[in-house]
């Protein structure tokens, strides 16, 4: 087997390994991706993006979404703005539809090369984070009263979002973990941790789920938009700010979230084949 293109590419420091498989199809073992993976002996990334033609007639490219831990993911906003960007470059068009394992994802190019992708509509219903057990997604209580309850909802992926006076306050590398294994999460969550600084403008930092503390969450930021919303923080459209810059998020009033933000491209290499020997 030849050695395998990939490119590194992030939204906002959230850093992707993205590998195309669309012409020559590759799987990428659960030890494959944790070794791509490992910042120090690998590439490094928070999420591994494999393109897979798509199995849908209505969309352009299937995009399927690995942790850093290996496990798989049903959405990945950050990476679907990149993978967005790659394929509008190719095709010269302006708008295309990317599928994941949780459905279909419109996407277009935005302002000032930014781009827009309808995520879906935010899934509210306890069943569909999922929760443990039945509960009102608005106010989740996970036993922590430091945090108070978490707002909860399914982006294609699980999310929490607790709502802190002071996000520079918050031991994140002890709550994170604690919190994505909590018991009432099943499928463990992402967990966002969110601070109205003000009208309309939301700070957030988002432990996720098989990744760890990463600069920036696409699907976090949705989810804590929308959490805002239920909770009369804000409107259904704000800025969500974090280390790196900022996120537009809408809460269209048909339930779907839009999210427009910028991508980048940091480099471009080759892997070896022998990480893939024996899966393809
Ligand atoms: N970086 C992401 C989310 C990646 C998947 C997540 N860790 C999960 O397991 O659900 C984003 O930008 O949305």
């Amino acid at each position: 087997m030849e050695p395998v293109p990939f490119a590194k590419m992030h939204g906002l420091g959230n850093d992707f390994v993205v590998i195309d498989g669309r012409v020559r199809p590759i799987r990428v073992s659960e030890a494959a991706a944790q070794a791509i993976g490992d910042r120090h002996t690998g590439v490094g990334f928070d999420q591994l993006i494999v393109l897979e033609p798509p199995q849908s007639a209505d969309a352009d490219v299937f995009m399927r979404i690995l942790n850093s831990d290996g496990s798989e993911a049903g959405a990945c906003g950050n990476a679907t703005r990149c993978v967005v960007s790659k394929v509008l470059g190719e095709s010269g068009r302006e708008r295309i539809v990317i599928e994941t394992i949780s459905g279909l994802l419109p996407a277009e190019r935005a302002a000032m090369g930014e781009i827009t992708v309808d995520m879906g509509p935010a899934r509210l219903d306890w069943r569909d984070v999922p929760l443990a057990e039945p509960m009102d997604t608005l106010a989740v209580p996970v036993g922590l009263p430091e945090l108070g309850d978490a707002t909860c909802s399914s982006m294609g992926n699980p999310h929490a979002t607790f709502f802190v006076p002071d996000l520079d306050a918050v031991d994140m590398a002890r709550l994170g973990p604690q919190l994505e294994h909590h018991r009432l999460f099943p499928a463990r969550a992402n967990i966002g941790f969110a601070q109205v600084v003000a009208p309309g403008r939301i700070r957030l930092q988002v432990w996720e789920r098989g990744a760890g503390l990463t600069l920036a969450c696409g699907s976090g930021a949705c989810a804590t938009l929308v959490a805002a919303a239920r909770r009369g923080l804000t409107g259904r459209k704000a800025e969500i700010l974090v280390k790196h810059g900022r996120l537009v998020i809408e809460w269209r009033e048909d339930g779907h979230v839009l999210m427009t933000g910028p991508v980048a491209t940091s480099f471009t290499g080759t892997l070896d084949p022998a990480l893939f020997a024996g899966t393809n």
